[in-house]
C-alpha cells in the first residue's frame, strides 16, 4: 500500500470495512428560544444521515452546554435532555465515522473551552491530511480528546492569534484538505462554511427572525422554515447579534458536489444543489431503461428505499409495468450494522422479504441505486427466485463502484468493492441475476444536469480524485484484489 493511502485509511473508523455506508447530518439554528428544540426535529429529519452518535450543543449567550450519547436522535433527546439545552441558539450533529471510532468520545458536536471562550463544531466530510496535521501538532504538545479529523480544527483554532472567531477559523480551515460543511457555535455566533469544492450539502433556511443551517432541506420543511438558498462553495456565513453576514475566504477552482448524494445519500423530498433529489432519481431510472433495456420482462420492482425512484422511472420510460415485489421491514434501519459475519448474513432477509403473489411465474426487472460488496444483490436476486421469479435482470442506476471514497463516506476499501476487481459479467454470475445492467458514468452526468462534466465529484465511479494527491495513493493494481468466489 503506498504511503499517503497507509495516511488516510488510519484515520478510517473500520478497517474491516464490514459495515454499511452513510454520513453526517448537521443542523444549526439562531435567534429562537426553543433552539434545541427545533435542533431536535431538524436532526431527525437527518437522521438517514448517520445512526452511530447524535448531539446537540446550545448556547445561552453566556455559556455553551452540550449532550453527545451514542444511538438514534430519538432515543438520546427526551424532554428532560432537551430542557437542560437552553438558549437561542443552538447546532447538533448525526454522525456515521469516517474517521476516528464509532465512540462517544467522537461524538459531535465537539465542545471545548479555550483561551478564547467557548466553542462547538459538527462537521460533515472528511479531511484527507488530518493524520498529518494531527502528527504535527502532537509533536507540538497538543492533548487529543477524539480520534475524530475534525478535532485538528479546533486546536488551530485555539491556537490562532487572529482578532475574531470567524478569522481563527478561516486561518485553521485553510491548513486543512478534503471535504467540509462545517457548524462553530460559540457564545455569541454561529460560523457555517462550506469546502471550497462543496462536496457535501450545506442549506440557509429562515424561520420567522431566526437563521437555520442544514445538511438538507427535508429538516427545513419538517420546522416549516423557508429555504433561502444553498451556501457556496467556499462561502463563509456568520450570524450574530448584528445578523448575517456573508463572504467568501475560499475560491473554488473546480466544484466537487458528491454526486452520490444524488444517487443514495440524501432524502428524496429533499432539494439538492438545486434539483429535486426524487426527480433526479426517477431521471436515472429512466436514463438507466435508455441504456440498458430488459425486452420481454412482465414487471419492474425496487429494491426499497433507495431504489424506488429510479425503478419508477424506468418502469416509465419502458413501459414495463411497475409493481411491489420487495417489502421492507420499517424496524431495520439504512444501514443494517452487525459486527458479526454470521449475523450480517440476514440482515438483508431481516429488512426485506419478497411477495410471492407478485413474483410468480415472472420474469422481474430489479433496480437498485448501488452494488458495493454485491452481499444485498446477491441475497435479493436468490430471495426473488425462491418466491418464484423465472427470470432476474438486475438494473443499477449508478456505474459501478470502483474507489473508496475519502470525502465523507464510509465506503469500504477498494479490495472490498466488487466491481474494482470484477467485471460486469462476473458480478452478474456471483449475483446469480439473469442479466446485469449499470448506468454509464455519462448517463449519471446528464441525469444530474452536469452538462459540462465539471460539477460534480465522481471519484468513486471515476477514479479521479479532486485534491490530487489521493490519485496515486489509491490505485492500488487491480490484480491485488482476490476475486470472489463466483458460486450460484
Ligand atoms: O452491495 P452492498 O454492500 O450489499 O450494498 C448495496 C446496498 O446498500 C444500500 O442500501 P441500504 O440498505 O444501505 O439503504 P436503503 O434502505 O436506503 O436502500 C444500497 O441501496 C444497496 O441496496
Ligand atoms: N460522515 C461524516 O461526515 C463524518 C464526519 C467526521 N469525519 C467524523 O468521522 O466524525
Ligand atoms: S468519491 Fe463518490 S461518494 Fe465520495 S464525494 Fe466523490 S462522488 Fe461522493
Ligand atoms: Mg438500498
Amino acid at each position: 500500500m503506498p504511503a499517503n493511502e497507509a495516511t488516510v485509511l488510519q484515520f478510517r473508523s473500520d478497517p474491516e470495512g464490514d459495515k454499511a455506508r452513510a454520513m453526517c447530518g448537521i443542523f444549526g439554528i439562531v435567534g429562537h428560544p426553543e433552539a434545541s428544540n427545533l435542533t431536535y426535529l431538524g436532526l431527525h429529519a437527518l437522521q438517514h444521515r448517520g445512526q452511530e452518535s447524535a448531539g446537540i450543543v446550545a448556547s445561552d449567550g453566556h455559556s455553551l452546554q452540550a449532550h453527545r450519547e451514542m444511538g438514534l436522535v430519538a432515543d438520546i433527546f427526551t424532554a428532560p435532555v432537551l430542557e437542560k439545552l437552553p438558549g437561542g441558539a443552538a447546532i447538533g450533529h448525526v454522525r456515521y465515522s469516517t474517521a476516528g471510532g464509532s465512540q462517544l468520545k467522537n461524538a459531535q458536536p465537539l465542545s471545548v473551552e479555550y483561551v478564547g471562550g467557548h466553542m462547538a463544531v459538527a462537521h460533515n466530510g472528511n479531511l484527507v491530511n488530518a493524520q498529518e496535521l494531527r502528527t504535527a501538532l502532537e509533536a507540538d504538545g497538543a492533548i487529543f480528546q477524539s480520534d475524530a479529523d475534525t478535532e485538528v480544527v479546533v486546536h488551530f483554532i485555539a491556537r490562532s492569534k487572529q482578532p475574531t472567531f470567524e478569522q481563527k477559523a478561516v486561518e485553521a480551515l485553510s491548513k486543512v484538505k478534503g471535504a467540509y460543511s462545517i457548524l462553530f457555535l460559540t457564545e455569541n455566533k454561529l460560523v457555517a462554511v462550506r469546502d471550497p469544492y462543496g462536496f457535501r450539502p450545506l442549506v440557509l433556511g429562515k424561520l420567522k427572525n431566526s437563521w437555520v443551517l442544514a445538511s438538507e432541506t427535508t429538516a427545513l420543511d419538517l420546522i416549516e422554515a423557508e429555504f433561502i438558498r444553498e451556501l457556496e462553495a467556499g462561502e463563509m456565513v456568520v450570524i450574530d447579534e448584528t445578523g448575517l453576514h456573508s463572504s467568501q475566504p475560499f475560491q473554488p477552482t473546480r466544484l466537487g458536489r458528491c454526486i452520490f448524494e444524488h444517487v443514495y445519500f440524501a432524502k428524496p423530498d429533499s432539494v439538492l444543489f438545486g434539483t429535486s433529489v426524487y426527480e433526479t432519481r426517477k431521471e436515472l431510472g429512466r436514463q438507466l431503461a435508455k441504456e440498458q433495456p430488459a425486452p420481454g420482462a412482465d414487471l419492474v420492482i425496487a429494491v426499497p428505499d433507495s431504489g424506488v425512484p429510479a425503478a419508477i422511472g424506468y418502469a416509465q420510460e419502458s413501459g414495463i409495468p411497475y409493481d411491489v415485489g420487495l417489502i421492507r421491514s420499517h424496524y431495520v434501519g439504512r444501514t443494517f450494522i452487525e459486527p458479526q459475519q454470521s449475523i450480517r448474513h440476514f440482515g438483508v432477509k431481516l429488512k426485506l422479504s419478497a411477495v410471492r403473489q407478485v413474483l410468480k411465474g415472472k420474469r422481474v426487472v430489479v433496480v437498485d441505486d448501488s452494488i458495493v460488496r454485491g452481499t444485498t444483490s446477491r441475497k435479493i436476486v436468490k430471495m426473488l427466485k425462491a418466491a418464484g421469479a423465472v427470470e432476474v435482470h438486475l438494473r443499477i442506476s449508478s456505474p459501478p463502484t470502483q474507489w473508496p471514497c475519502y470525502y465523507g463516506i464510509d465506503t469500504p476499501s477498494r479490495q472490498e468493492l466488487i466491481a474494482s476487481s470484477h467485471s460486469v459479467e462476473e458480478i452478474a454470475r456471483y449475483v446469480t441475476a439473469d442479466t446485469l445492467g449499470y448506468i454509464s458514468l455519462e448517463g449519471l452526468g446528464t441525469a444530474v444536469g452536469d452538462r459540462e462534466r465539471t460539477t460534480f465529484c465522481t471519484a468513486c465511479f471515476s477514479g479521479k480524485y479532486l485534491t490530487g494527491e489521493l490519485n496515486n495513493a489509491s490505485a492500488p493494481s487491480t490484480e491485488s484484489a482476490p476475486k470472489l468466489a463466483i458460486i450460484a
